[in-house]
């Protein structure tokens, strides 16, 4: 019963990472791999130059403009003043310290979330560390990822190391078989919908069963993404044949030359048979269904068929007014059925949904039909490698002949940190994780969908039930 010989992978990953104890419930972290973008750095690196320290492994940290920048043209000052005056920050403080960036020039850059595992910075058995929640994408990889606050990020620029206690473990077991239409962006907001946002508070969630290795690494990312919507610490999923397939031949995976060593090590990483997690959910790939939020939280979130819950459905009276005040932000009506509603906006991106697979998943919607007359539709591609693979697949051209705007890398539309945004009273069908009140922009109205959703609620101009929509892709 001893954890030495039985672990879960969190356990096996955290304990191959103690450099040192601070306190019996502390332990000091080494960090392997320091993302960094625009929004989180600046102060660290003035705390860094106040302190007279240096980036203690600048070839270990790696940066990207991914939040403050325009998508509509690749401009430094394109998204306004703030935002120029915070790139310029990242620029300058990644030339001083020697630290790689992917800036507005460099053909690759992109949301950070999204470069990562595209550059093989992302790695099995690794603590991956980033100044942003969304660092559980990289969980999908077998890695310890998970975001930290900007005095941590000082932290680690300083150290490579972390100061950390051990967290709860939660496993998630999905077997079965995904139905037609079904998405991992459907999965995970239908596990969301079970457990709730604090539902993985103190955890860190590792998925697994069938459904999850018949996932490929864009969708197992999108699961991990959005594990922190959950509350969850981080995500994480066992590496297999598919991750490794994945990271060979990426410019920083191992060299060939360490490749088997390497691959021999990652295939130690998982939970071993017997070992034991503070809590277990089961769930049945076959019972999702296409899924939607109606609410102000990912919590909120019902199949696509459904009608909108009344408040008086809740039992718990702090979820019942978050319903009731949720509501009214939304403009929506008890019982009211989201395939009666019509949009305004559609968002295809964000570090959530905006590889490839899901740009594909959108193109085969939206092929050979126009966006809706009103409607204001755009795809904006995760990173540089995903934009050029798009259109040199012919996805660009399909999504451009339908009337939708395509779009240079970026978080855009996802947080109203740049020159796009949801104006007040707008509907958007959002490919994105997050829903809160004034998110997309002030009184904008988010829901959050897969993109194949999103891409059938651009043409019909409203939602639409994608399971009711039939191969030619004309509503049944
Ligand atoms: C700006 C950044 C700190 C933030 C995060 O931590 O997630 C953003 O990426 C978000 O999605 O809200
Ligand atoms: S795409 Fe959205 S969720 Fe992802 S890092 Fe950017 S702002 Fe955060």
């Amino acid at each position: 019963m001893s954890q030495a010989t039985s672990q879960t992978l969190f356990q096996k990953i955290y304990a191959s990472h103690v450099v040192g104890k601070l306190n019996p419930s502390t332990d000091l972290l080494y960090v392997d791999r320091h993302l960094i973008h625009e929004v989180t750095s600046p102060q660290a690196f003035s705390g860094l130059k106040l302190a007279n320290r240096k980036v203690r492994r600048p070839d270990l940290t790696f940066a990207t403009m991914d939040h403050n920048v325009s998508t509509q043209r690749r401009s430094l000052d394109a998204a306004g003043e703030t935002s120029r005056k915070q790139l310029e920050a990242l620029a300058a403080n990644c030339a001083e310290n020697r630290i790689p960036l992917l800036d507005l020039t460099h053909p690759d850059q992109g949301i950070v979330h999204v470069i990562g595992p595209e550059q093989g910075l992302t790695q099995p058995g690794m603590i991956i560390v980033c100044g942003d929640s969304h660092t559980s994408t990289h969980g999908a990889f077998g890695a310890l990822a998970f975001g930290i606050g900007t005095s941590e990020v000082e932290h680690v620029l300083a150290t490579q190391t972390l100061p950390q206690q051990q967290a709860k473990t939660l496993k998630v077991e999905i077997n079965g078989e995904l139905s037609a239409h079904v998405t991992p962006k459907d999965v995970i907001l239908a596990v969301i919908g079970k457990l709730g946002t604090a539902g993985g508070n103190g955890y860190v969630a590792e998925f697994c069963g069938s459904a999850i290795r018949a996932m490929s690494m864009e969708g197992r990312m999108t699961l991990c993404n959005m594990s922190i919507e959950m509350g969850a610490k981080a995500g994480l999923i066992a590496p297999d044949q598919i991750t490794f397939d994945y990271i060979k031949g990426k410019a920083h995976a191992p060299a060939a030359e360490h490749w088997d060593a390497a691959v021999q090590y990652w295939q130690s990483l998982y939970s071993d048979a017997d070992a034991v997690f503070d809590k277990v959910v089961e769930i049945d790939a076959a019972s999702i269904t296409p899924q939607i939020t109606w609410g102000t939280n990912p919590e909120q979130v019902i199949a696509v068929d459904q009608a909108v819950p009344a408040p008086d459905s809740f039992s718990d009276a702090t979820k019942r007014d978050a319903a009731e005040r949720a509501l009214a932000y939304m403009g929506l009506q008890p019982g009211q059925k989201l395939t009666d509603c019509k949009v305004d906006v559609v968002f295809i991106g964000s570090c959530t949904n905006s590889r490839i697979e899901d740009l594909r998943a959108a193109a085969s919607v939206v092929q050979g039909k126009k966006v809706a007359a009103g409607v204001r539709a755009l795809v904006v591609p995760g990173s540089g490698v995903v934009k050029r693979q798009a259109e040199a697949e012919g996805l660009a051209g399909i999504f451009k002949d339908a009337g939708f705007e395509w779009r240079e890398p970026g978080c855009s539309m996802c947080l109203g940190m740049n020159d796009d945004r949801v104006d007040a009273g707008q509907r958007c069908a959002s490919t994105s994780n997050r829903n809160f009140e004034g998110r997309q922009g002030r009184g904008a109205r988010t829901h959050l969908v897969s993109p194949a959703m999103a891409a059938a609620a651009a043409i019909a101009g409203k939602f639409v039930n994608i399971a009711a929509v039939n191969e030619k892709g004309d509503r049944a």
